[in-house]
């Protein structure tokens, strides 16, 4: 088993990712900090928020007294999360960038570009999760009691790490985290898995990191920040008009710039109309838009699905699934906190079928 001592913070210039290098630091590892660039085109307003972003994350690497790094992804976040992201737009679906982002950027680019360039034996960010490889419980406990306590390293490196859910669970970021690799995994520790937010705030206001707490809590696409998105997207699609469809009568109600511009469950704005329309469907192909008159429409809910491929993090898949029917699972979708228990039989094509206890409104093709 190799002992971690060095280990990379992944720093936003946020709270949670400076409160994360500060407890890193407090438990005795080696810290070094890295600000990544993804995205350099300016915002509706002109401005390019990176630069504030990463003048605070090296503001608390000052004040920690760690080596300061900035590493540029601005290319590869376009191949590989962005040109997804409008690929199945076209396609009708609804994508979820930052899912993707994780897993091709954070978790793997700045993952190798920490361990090969930086010499680093761990990554850290702080997302609200847990692992199974980190004694983080006994440390956290401990911490609660002195906050100037300074701790040994504990950590190890092992096999078979499994992703658990954050402590605070509204906070809970591990949905965002479902598609990182067990590799990564292994290596990667999340300092704040077992606080609370508002515990993590108090921590900042403790240390002096005012100028984090005064930042707003980031919103919007990872890396792109907030947009009005119809503007936002047309920027990158060309408008394909279509129709708004009644899904009672087939009736022509409207018009629309783009099925891209929708997703199931939407209210749906359509010319002329008073009445608020819901999207329960989508036709790529004739660029029809299926909406009902009601927001709770039978037509929006579902209690079975098919998965796409599914990506096992730490066992794959399980016995039980191969064997069985896997009966104690629980289905999470859109980050809502609500977990609907649900049964899973899986697909010889790796794909996977879950019966939901309950239908769900607006299950949504993209969404993880
Ligand atoms: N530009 C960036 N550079 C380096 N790391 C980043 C950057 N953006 C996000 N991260 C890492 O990913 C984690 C989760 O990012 P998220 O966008 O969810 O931010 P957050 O929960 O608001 O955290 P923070 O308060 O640190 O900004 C951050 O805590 C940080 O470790």
């Amino acid at each position: 088993m190799q002992v971690v001592r060095h280990v990379v913070c992944a720093m936003s210039g946020g709270v949670d990712s400076a409160v994360s290098a500060l407890l890193l630091r407090r438990r005795g590892y080696q810290v070094t900090g890295v600000f990544m660039n993804n995205w350099d085109v300016v915002d509706e307003h002109g401005m390019c928020s990176a630069e504030k972003d990463c003048e605070d994350a090296y503001r608390v690497c000052q004040k920690l007294d760690i080596p300061f790094h900035q590493v540029s992804y601005v290319k590869e976040y376009w191949h590989e999360v962005f040109s997804y992201f409008l690929n199945e737009y076209e396609k009708g679906r609804t994508p979820n960038p930052d899912v993707l982002c994780n897993k091709h950027i954070k978790f793997n680019h700045f993952l190798n570009y920490a361990i090969d360039n930086l010499g680093a034996d761990a990554i850290a960010t702080g997302h609200y999760a847990r692992t199974s490889h980190e004694d983080e419980d006994i440390f956290q406990n401990q911490y609660l009691k002195s906050s100037q306590t300074l701790f040994r390293n504990r950590f190890e490196i092992r096999n078979n790490v499994k992703l658990l859910q954050a402590a605070d669970f509204f906070k809970d970021q591990t949905f965002f985290l479902s598609q990182i690799s067990q590799c990564a995994l292994r290596k990667t520790l999340f300092p704040l898995g077992g606080l609370t937010k508002d515990f993590v705030k108090k921590i900042a206001a403790e240390a002096g990191f005012h100028h984090v707490l005064k930042r707003k809590e980031s919103m919007g696409i990872c890396f792109i920040g907030e947009r009005n998105f119809e503007k936002f997207i047309l920027e990158y699609l060309e408008p394909q008009p279509g129709n708004f469809v009644s899904i009672e009568d087939g009736k022509i109600l409207g018009t629309h710039k783009g099925w891209f511009l929708f997703t199931l469950g939407q209210r749906a704005r359509i010319g002329g109309l008073r009445d608020p329309w819901f999207v329960v469907d989508k036709d790529v192909a004739t660029g029809d838009i299926f909406v009902a008159p009601c927001t709770d429409h039978p037509a929006l809910f579902r209690d079975l699905l098919r998965t796409d491929r599914m990506h096992w993090i730490a066992e794959e898949p399980p016995a039980e699934l191969v064997n069985n029917k896997m009966m104690d699972c629980h289905f999470r979708f859109q980050h809502q906190m609500a977990l609907v228990p649900c049964v899973l039989t899986l697909n010889q094509d790796g794909t996977v079928w879950a019966t939901l206890v309950k239908p769900i409104r607006a299950l949504t093709p993209g969404q993880v």
